[in-house]
C-alpha cells in the first residue's frame, strides 16, 4: 500500500500590495498555511489553508489550521492510502469534526498528488473542465474613492480585469452608497460593479441600502445580512431584482441546500475551503446547478496554490455565470510559485500540467515562513 511518510506545515506571511479595507478588517498582510505531503511512492502534493484577518472573517486562523493538521489530521493520514483520496478524507471525518480550512488544504494536497500519480490535471480528477480560462474580478477596497476608481481604471486599461467587487459595511449605509454610486458613475458601462457587505447589516439596513444600490446600477448584492439570518437572506432576494449572493451562509453541501430550499439566494459564492475541500464544494455547485441558482468562483483570498485549486474546481462547473474572484496572488506583494499564475485579457488561465500544475519556490518560501527556519 502506498503511504504518507511526511506531512510538513507552514505559516508564510505576505504582504499586500495595498490594505485591503473590509468590514471586520483590514488586511495589510495575507498569512498561508502550506501543507505538504510526501507519499512512499516518490509523489509529493501541496495544498493551501487561507483565511482573511486572523479569526475576524471565520471559525478559523491559520495558527489553528496548522494545529489542527499537524495534532489531530496528521495522525490519520498516517495510516491512510493517499492514493485513495475519497476514504481518506472520509477518515478524516470521522475523526475531526469542522475545521473545513484545516481539510481543504490537505485534501488539495492529496488531489495534487494523485493528479500527478496519475499524469492528469486535478480538474480531470474532478470530472473535466468545461473551460481553461476563468474570469477573474477585482476587488476595490483601499478604502478610498478616488484611489479605487483610478485602480479600477488600471485594471481596465491593462485588460486585467473588468469585474469590480467593492468592499462595504463598514461606514453608515448613506457613505457606503455614495462610494458605490461614484465608482459606478466613474466606471459605466465599461465594468460589471458588485458589492459584499460581509453581513455588516441589518434588515432594515439592508432594505434600504439594496434599494440605493439598486439605483446605482450595481449587478450583486453579497451577504447583506449575517450568515445565520437565513430567512431576511429569503425575503431580500425576493423583494429586490438585484441578485442576492450567499457568501458566510455557505458552509458546504448542507447549507447550500437549506439556502436553495428556502430560496435565500440568487447566486452562491463556492469557496472551496469554507465548503471543506473541493468534493464538498463540487458538490455545493451540484446543488445550486440543481436548484437553477447562479454560481460564482469565490476567494479566501489565497496565494497561488489555493487560487489555482479552486479554478481546477470551478472549470468543471456546467454554468459559471457571475465568473470567479480568483485574484488571491495579485494582492500580495510576493510571488511564492516559481511561475507566476497567468493573468491576462481579463480572465486566469488555468494549467493542463499533472496535478494542481503549479511549483512551490523554495527560497521564497523559506525566506517568508514565519519560523524562519
Ligand atoms: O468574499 C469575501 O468575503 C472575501 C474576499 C474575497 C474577495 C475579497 O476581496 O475578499
Ligand atoms: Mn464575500
Amino acid at each position: 500500500m502506498t503511504r504518507i511518510d511526511g506531512i510538513e506545515t507552514l505559516i508564510v506571511d505576505v504582504p499586500t500590495i495595498r490594505p485591503h479595507v473590509l468590514s471586520m478588517a483590514t488586511m495589510h498582510r495575507q498569512t498561508i498555511v502550506v501543507v505538504r505531503l510526501r507519499c512512499s511512492d516518490g509523489v509529493v502534493g501541496i495544498g493551501e489553508g487561507t483565511t482573511i484577518g486572523g479569526l475576524s472573517y471565520g471559525e478559523e486562523c491559520p495558527e489553528g489550521i496548522k494545529l489542527a493538521i499537524d495534532t489531530y489530521i496528521a495522525p490519520v493520514l498516517r495510516t491512510s492510502d493517499p492514493t485513495r483520496v475519497a476514504a481518506t478524507m472520509a477518515q478524516v471525518g470521522r475523526a475531526v469534526v469542522g475545521n473545513h480550512f484545516a481539510k481543504a488544504a490537505v485534501e488539495t494536497a492529496l488531489l495534487d498528488a494523485m493528479g500527478k500519480r496519475l499524469g492528469l490535471p486535478v480538474s480531470e480528477l474532478l470530472g473535466g473542465r468545461h473551460r481553461d480560462t476563468l474570469p477573474v474580478a477585482w476587488t476595490l477596497a483601499s478604502g478610498n474613492t478616488a484611489k479605487d476608481i483610478d485602480e479600477a481604471e488600471r485594471m481596465l486599461s491593462s485588460r486585467r480585469h473588468n469585474i469590480f467587487k467593492l468592499k462595504i459595511g463598514k461606514r453608515p449605509v448613506v457613505d457606503d452608497v455614495a462610494h458605490v454610486a461614484e465608482i459606478k458613475r466613474a466606471l459605466g458601462d465599461r465594468a460589471s460593479v458588485r458589492v459584499d457587505v460581509n453581513q455588516a447589516w441589518d434588515e432594515a439596513t439592508a432594505s434600504r441600502g439594496i434599494a440605493m444600490l439598486e439605483d446605482a446600477g450595481v449587478d450583486l448584492i453579497e451577504q447583506p445580512v449575517a450568515r445565520s439570518n437565513r430567512s431576511a437572506l429569503a425575503r431580500l432576494a425576493a423583494r429586490f431584482i438585484v441578485p442576492i449572493m450567499a457568501d458566510e451562509s455557505l458552509h458546504g453541501p448542507e447549507d447550500a441546500f437549506a439556502i436553495a430550499s428556502q430560496a435565500a439566494a440568487d447566486v452562491f459564492a463556492v469557496k472551496i475551503a469554507q465548503s471543506g475541500g473541493l468534493q464538498a464544494a463540487a458538490r455545493v455547485g451540484a446543488i445550486a446547478d440543481a436548484a437553477g441558482i447562479g454560481l460564482y468562483g469565490g476567494t479566501m483570498l489565497e496565494g497561488g496554490i489555493g487560487t489555482i485549486a479552486s479554478a481546477h474546481l470551478f472549470t468543471t462547473f456546467p454554468q459559471l455565470a457571475w465568473g470567479t474572484e480568483l485574484f488571491g496572488p495579485l494582492l500580495l506583494t510576493e510571488e511564492i510559485l516559481t511561475e507566476p499564475l497567468a493573468y491576462g485579457d481579463f480572465s486566469l488561465q488555468i494549467p493542463n500540467k499533472p496535478g494542481l500544475g503549479i511549483d512551490l519556490d523554495e527560497d521564497r518560501i523559506a525566506f517568508f515562513r514565519r519560523d524562519g527556519r
